[in-house]
């Protein structure tokens, strides 16, 4: 039977959320940051932080909750990690807690103990934000997405997402939503507690694990737009207004709430202007990622100067201003509901340190990501050939005009609607320059991962660069 280091190592890479996979890495300490509340000797459910060291010396901390138990659980065993010398207990048995109900029913009863402050148990400390009586007979479920944390959905009442790569400090996730929840916005899932510790070793703050409210009649903006696009291509001689499905009224909403997003933020957090080198810096900075996304997508070098007039024309603002934003919106990001749009995931960039994502940044930089997704919606159906049965005749020319259409009609709804109006000179320079360094970003993070669907991005740049040499 394995022990609890082998167990976890073996655990660890097979696991979805690991983000250090096909790098050489070992297992260093495994501490061990609080019990849960009311644990008992037949079941214990502790919390483990796990350090990863990577053979190029990086570190990583990653969260496993464990449920402890001294005799084999059978309805576990697709979770089983590894036996464990437990002080006082003797050999017990270390599941994945996420998957145990019994375990999750103790995460549960200390948020619901916070009631509407903190309860506290070594060194963990449950937080709660007032406003709701949490469900405690819930049921849990492990929610089974593509994610890079784990959630666990209870009942109907509450999903809990408990943060996998861990590091001290303030997750914006938690800010973010603690914020907007107590400023009432209606375009996010109300944040009900969260859980963190005191990190002995750095003294500082560890969040662990966030509660909020449970989008029960949520559907994924990005599963929305590809029906949408769907219906389209499958009548591809009508334009997207003459067919069902149309997305125009959602793209609409879409730019109406992030704006009223932006505004709530901006409300709460520092507003900054930049002027003079910090402008020339941003445009710098854009240099310097599209520099590096060649040495992996060489064929971004035949855009570079094109890309490179977009940049000078973003260092030529006199000012822009920044504040706290999203940092990482997509249509998958997005959440339509009965009661309108809402935005999840507030934690940034995750390849970004922590203290880098709390910085404030254009609302461009949203916009843009919004506007990326909304090119990439009709490229991926064709794509992944799910145009196939719905186009007989039809030609994949065909198909590429009804794609920009799709794109271009629910693109200008959207910034219409975000913007009020027509955009001004400054605002359509720092959006261009958004767009193409999120498009840039793409390029890498489609070769790294998808490497068929590295033509979309490449593409959008294509046709900024022809934009950019029919502009005088
Ligand atoms: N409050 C919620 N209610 C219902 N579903 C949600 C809620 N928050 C997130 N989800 C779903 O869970 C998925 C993953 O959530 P997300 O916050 O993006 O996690 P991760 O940080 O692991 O990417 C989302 O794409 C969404 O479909
Ligand atoms: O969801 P993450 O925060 O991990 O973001 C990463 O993965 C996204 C893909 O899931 C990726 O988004 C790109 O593909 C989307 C379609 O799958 C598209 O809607 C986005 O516009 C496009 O950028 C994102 O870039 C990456 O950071």
């Amino acid at each position: 039977m394995n022990d609890m280091h082998t167990g976890l190592k073996h655990y660890i890479d097979s696991a979805r959320w690991f983000g250090g996979k096909g790098r050489e890495w070992t297992l260093g300490e495994i501490r061990r940051v609080g019990t849960l509340p009311h644990s008992t000797p037949e079941l214990t459910a502790v919390i483990e932080l796990v350090e990863i060291s990577y053979a190029d010396g990086d570190q990583e901390h990653y969260q496993v909750p464990l449920a402890l138990y001294p005799d084999s659980q059978e309805r576990l065993e697709h979770a089983f990690i590894g036996m464990l010398d437990e002080p006082g207990l003797g050999e017990v048995h270390a599941y994945d807690a996420l998957h145990d109900r019994e375990a999750m029913s103790l995460w549960l009863q200390a948020f619901a103990a916070a009631a509407d402050g903190k309860v506290t148990a070594d060194d963990l400390a449950f937080h709660r934000v007032a406003g709701h009586e949490l469900d405690t007979e819930a049921h849990s479920t492990l929610f089974s997405g593509e994610q890079s944390n784990s959630s666990v959905l209870f009942g109907e009442d509450s999903l809990m997402k408990v943060f996998r790569k861990v590091t001290p400090g303030v997750n914006p996730d938690v800010s973010i939503h603690e914020v907007l929840t107590r400023a009432g916005s209606d375009h996010v899932a109300a944040l009900y507690g969260w859980l963190d510790v005191v990190d002995e070793e750095t003294d500082s703050t560890i969040q662990l694990a966030m509660l909020q409210q449970f989008l029960r009649t949520a559907t994924d903006g990005w599963e929305l737009a590809l029906a949408s696009v769907r219906d389209l291509f499958s009548e591809a001689d009508l334009h997207a207004e003459e067919v069902g499905g149309d997305f125009a009224g959602e793209a609409t909403r879409l730019g109406r709430a992030l704006a009223e997003t932006h505004t709530t933020l901006a409300e709460h957090f520092p507003v900054d202007v930049l002027t003079g080198d910090d402008v020339a810096d941003l445009a710098d900075a854009m240099r310097g990622r599209l520099r590096a996304a060649i040495e992996v997508v060489p064929a971004l070098a035949e855009h570079a100067d094109a890309l490179e007039h977009t940049y000078a024309a973003l260092a030529g603002l006199d000012e822009l201003e920044v504040q706290q934003i999203h940092g990482d919106l997509h249509l998958g990001q997005t959440l339509r509901t009965v009661r309108g749009w809402k935005i999840v995931d507030f934690e940034g960039e995750p390849a970004k340190p922590l203290a880098e994502r709390l910085l404030p940044d254009s609302p461009w930089r949203d916009v843009a990501g919004m506007l990326r997704s909304l090119d990439y919606a009709p490229r991926a159906v064709m794509m992944t050939g799910q145009a196939a049965d719905a186009v007989h005749e039809d030609t994949q020319e065909q198909l590429a005009y009804r794609a920009a259409e799709w794109s271009a009609r629910n693109g200008a709804a959207f910034v219409t609607a975000y913007a009020d109006g027509e955009l001004t000179d400054a605002q359509q320079t720092l959006l261009a320059a958004y767009t193409a360094d999120k498009a840039v970003y793409e390029t890498v993070y489609e070769a790294r991962n998808r490497p068929t669907w590295v033509d979309i991005p490449l593409e959008a740049i294509s046709r900024l660069a022809d934009n950019r040499t029919e502009t005088p």
